[in-house]
């Protein structure tokens, strides 16, 4: 039985790097974001905004409850997944956990691309974000750094790389 679940910071590739491998790998993919939208037929968005980040949290620990329990998966949490209640213990048993590990440069330059809305950095001007995610990531990283295994993360130049990255990804799960 395989579980593999992707920890790291907003930005890092989680969702993106996870599909992939999933599909490399022939095996189921989850997005606990994409999970607890699908469930609460609201975004993340509006459940932060209806019931605050605390409210969030209560539901993201109880789907990773429900989606760490499915087998021969691929998972990618939210970035603050880990950093909540005995969330990264709880995943450590139950699957291979690896965390993409990016610097806020990297960080910064992966959300510029992207279109979606993270309620925790909305409205930030570039020197807001790059402070806030310097800061937060600082704070995270004592979570983080227990995974299991650790992936560093470049910027790529096109998206014919991410294949690249799975093979590498692969060679340090051993899988
Ligand atoms: N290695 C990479 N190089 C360049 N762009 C990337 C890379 N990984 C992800 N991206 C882009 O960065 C944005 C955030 O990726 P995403 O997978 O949503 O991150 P996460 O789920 O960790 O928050 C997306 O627009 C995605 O296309
Ligand atoms: O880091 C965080 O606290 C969050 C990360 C998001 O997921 P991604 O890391 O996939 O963007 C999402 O769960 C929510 O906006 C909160
Ligand atoms: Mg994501």
């Amino acid at each position: 039985m395989t579980r593999i679940l992707i920890i790291g910071y907003m930005g890092a590739g989680k969702t993106t790097l996870g599909k992939v491998l999933a599909k490399d790998l022939g095996l189921q993919f989850y997005d606990l974001d994409w999970y607890i939208e699908g469930r609460m037929h609201k975004t993340v968005a509006q459940i932060f905004a209806e019931r605050g980040e605390e409210g969030f949290r209560t539901i993201e620990r109880n789907m990773l409850h429900e989606v760490a329990e499915f087998e021969d998966v691929v998972i990618s949490c939210g970035g603050g997944t880990p950093c909540f209640y005995d969330n990264m213990q709880y995943m450590n048993a139950q699957g291979d956990t690896v965390y993409l590990k990016a610097s806020p440069e990297v960080l910064s330059a992966h959300l510029k691309m992207g279109k979606t809305e993270r309620p925790l950095l909305k409205g930030k001007t570039p020197e807001e974000l790059r402070d806030f995610i310097t800061c937060q990531l600082a704070a995270r990283e004592q979570y983080y750094t227990q995974a299991r295994h650790v992936f560093n993360v470049e910027v790529l130049d096109s998206y014919d790389k991410i294949q690249t990255s799975v093979t590498n990804l692969r060679t340090l799960l051993n899988i």
